[in-house]
């Protein structure tokens, strides 16, 4: 067999090779008997036939009269045919047997009463009308399903009509989870230094679970090539697959390859994605044995690409796939040649069209697969992709959801989570994604049609004011609005007490304090450069004026980790961290939105929030903001 440590196979051909290997030498687990109330979202084992017809007799489909159909022959208008109650027809309601004697229903609409349990007709009735005949809806012995089917929530109910109550479908497969890693620890609220939170566990349960896998996890095991291969060992006698968490690498305590040799069979080490490349797979005990990579996002790309297609095998039919969309764009993206890299996109749809943007590319970003709207498969051998090219994005969410969401870029606010939260609560069925890139990075997505809308605070070096001139500066020939948004107090942030005794912005190029920065293009950077060439301060004397973080909470946690001394940001960013703060300026917080947009409904719901009393009642609580006319539109 073919294996190499830490190879780099092309993921199509480790698959192949996989499969193959665990269709020749892996046990299968066979089917078991279960309730049909319970069967939905199982796979039929076998085909499963009616056991009584439905209905399992005539039965009247309306409310009205039985009779026979031959006694209304000939009845119209003119020549009515007149009938007697118990001689001629009886009286029925919907699900009633049919009566014996009679074959036809008439509906009771179409009656015509005479008293005395008379009554007349003017229309024929034909033989079985509004009658649902035995057998209408399934036979008895008739296949309902074949083998191999998922049972739907309508399946369950056509078994029990056609009186079948137990089932024979595939058992689910039992997955064993093993987290392994000296530093990794189970979930809580105050970590240690180098202590790892254990959640890819909890991530992959959940993916198991809905592929109709039953997850089993067990405790943490540490990095010792023995503990893991007899962790490995005792899986693969209680399970039917198995994934070993971390320790896949090539590192001094990274067992996993190994103890997976040591027990059993070691396939592949190393495929040429990326995330996951130091993938693991490999056979114990006629159980595959599945290394996924620590880092969450890789092994969320590994159980996507590689375990979901082992349960095929198992599951005997393939899971739905995502719906795939083209989309523009909107920055370049490149990638290594000896990967398929598998990238995290933000998807908008702006201007009839779809436009998509990479995420943090970090393998450890969970949330980044939290904010991701779907992945963008770039192949092998391709250095990357230009941006505005049309590429292919498989997505994570609803489509109808990525056209109802209204897209804010540019500055970051919390306030700008507080909007979202509230569009959610209210449920309008409309969505707010934001991506922070700083005040111009917002106008320039305006510019591009990006976005709806972008959040600004530039201030006029010259007059003294705020956004104005810069809207005009950059949109001489659209109609692009202003929205009055916040007032917000800009200060320094400190750890509390102020240790380092900061006062004011010229304390910033003291000896032994360290400042963290905003990025370039961002309206607290601009306003940073303008306080500093006012007090004559030059930004090569500042400790960590290069070191750029994007949003004002990433200052704020830096500032309170104390990995930094000091950093200029917003109140309520400060507020919420505990930290000190030394107020500099008040600024104009404010959103541009072009004048083509502003009829959309989620733009005017967006305009209606910041208008919103809960708007300002949750924005007075956070403090450091003041709201005058939020809301108001500026047309330029
Ligand atoms: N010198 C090299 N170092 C690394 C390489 C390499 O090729 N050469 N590959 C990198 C890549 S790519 C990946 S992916 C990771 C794979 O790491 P391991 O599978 O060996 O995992 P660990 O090192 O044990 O952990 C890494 C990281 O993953 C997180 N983690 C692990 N377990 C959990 C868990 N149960 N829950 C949540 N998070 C978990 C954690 O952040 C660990 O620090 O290796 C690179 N290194
Ligand atoms: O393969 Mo690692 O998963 O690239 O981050």
């Amino acid at each position: 067999m073919s294996f190499s440590y830490l190879n780099n196979i092309e993921l199509d051909k480790a698959l192949q090779l996989y499969i193959e290997e665990i269709e020749k030498s892996c046990v299968f687990w066979g089917s078991e008997e279960i309730f049909v109330k319970d069967s939905f979202g199982r796979i039929t084992s076998e085909a499963v036939y009616a056991l009584i017809s439905s209905p399992h007799y005539n039965a009247c489909a309306m409310d009205g009269i039985a009779l026979k159909a031959s006694s209304t022959y000939g009845a119209t208008d003119t020549t009515p045919v007149h009938l007697i109650e118990e001689a001629d027809f009886k009286r029925v309601d919907t699900g009633d047997p049919l009566p014996n004697e009679f074959d036809s229903v008439v509906m009771i609409e179409d009656v015509i009463e005479l008293g005395n349990g008379s009554i007349k007709l003017v229309n024929a009735s034909s033989p079985w009308q509004n009658v649902r005949q035995i057998g209408e809806d399934v036979c008895a012995n008739e296949m309902i399903v074949p083998s191999n089917t998922l049972i739907e929530p309508y399946i369950v109910g056509a078994f029990l009509a056609g009186g079948v109550l137990k089932v024979k479908v595939r058992k689910k497969p039992l997955v064993g989870l093993i987290p392994t890693g000296d530093e990794i620890i189970n979930p809580k609220s105050d970590p240690g230094p180098g202590e790892i939170i254990e959640f890819n566990s909890s991530i992959f349960s959940g993916m198991l679970e809905n592929w109709g896998a039953i997850p089993r996890v067990y405790d943490i095991i540490p990095d010792k090539l023995e503990s893991i291969s007899q962790a490995i060992k005792s899986a693969a006698s209680e399970c039917n697959i198995i994934i070993v968490n971390a320790g896949s690498s090539a590192g001094r305590e990274d067992f996993t390859a190994k103890a997976v040799e040591s027990v059993g069979k070691l396939l592949v080490h190393g495929i040429a994605i990326r995330p996951g490349k130091p993938t693991i797979l490999g056979i114990v005990n006629g159980k595959p044995v599945i290394g996924v990579p620590g880092y969450p996002v890789s092994g969320i790309i590994v159980m996507d690409q590689i375990l979901k297609k082992v349960l095929e095998i198992y599951r005997g039919i393939s899971y739905p796939s995502n719906e795939t969309v083209n989309a523009v764009l909107s920055k370049k993206v490149v990638s290594s040649l000896k990967y398929k890299e598998f990238v995290r996109m933000k998807t908008g749809f702006v201007d009839g069209k779809m436009v998509a943007t990479p995420l943090n590319r970090g393998a450890g970003v969970i949330t980044s697969m939290v904010k991701a709207d779907g992945i963008m498969e770039i192949p092998l051998n391709q250095e990357g992709i230009e941006s505005g090219k049309e590429v292919k994005i498989r997505l994570l969410k609803d489509h109808e959801e990525i056209k109802n969401t209204i897209m804010v870029v540019g500055s970051h606010d919390p306030l700008i989570d507080v909007i979202t939260d509230i569009m959610r609560k209210r449920d309008y069925g409309m969505y707010l994604s934001s991506a922070h890139v700083g005040s111009i990075g917002g106008i320039m997505a305006i510019k591009k049609g990006e976005a709806h809308a972008a959040g600004i605070h530039l201030l006029d070096e010259e007059t003294g004011e705020y956004n104005i001139s810069y809207l005009k500066r950059y949109f001489p020939n659209e109609k692009v609005n202003l929205i009055k948004g916040v007032k917000r107090i800009q200060g320094l942030m400190t750890a509390p007490g102020n240790p380092k005794h900061i006062n004011g912005i010229v304390d910033l190029k003291k000896d032994g304090i360290s400042f963290v920065n905003r990025q370039k293009g961002a309206g607290t950077r601009i306003l940073l450069d303008f306080l500093l060439k006012q007090k004559g301060i030059e930004k090569e004397d500042i400790e960590g004026y290069d070191r750029e973080e994007y949003t004002h909470m990433s200052i704020a946690a830096l500032v309170a980790a104390k990995n930094a001394d000091v950093g200029l940001g917003i109140y309520s960013a400060a507020k919420i961290y505990g930290l000190d703060f030394i107020p500099v300026c008040q600024e104009e917080y404010d959103f541009i939105i072009p004048e083509r947009f502003m009829e959309m409904k989620h733009v005017k719901t967006f305009l209606d929030i910041l208008k919103s009393h809960e708007f300002k009642r949750i924005l007075t609580e956070m403090e450091g903001y003041r709201i005058e006319n939020a809301g108001r539109v500026y047309t330029l």
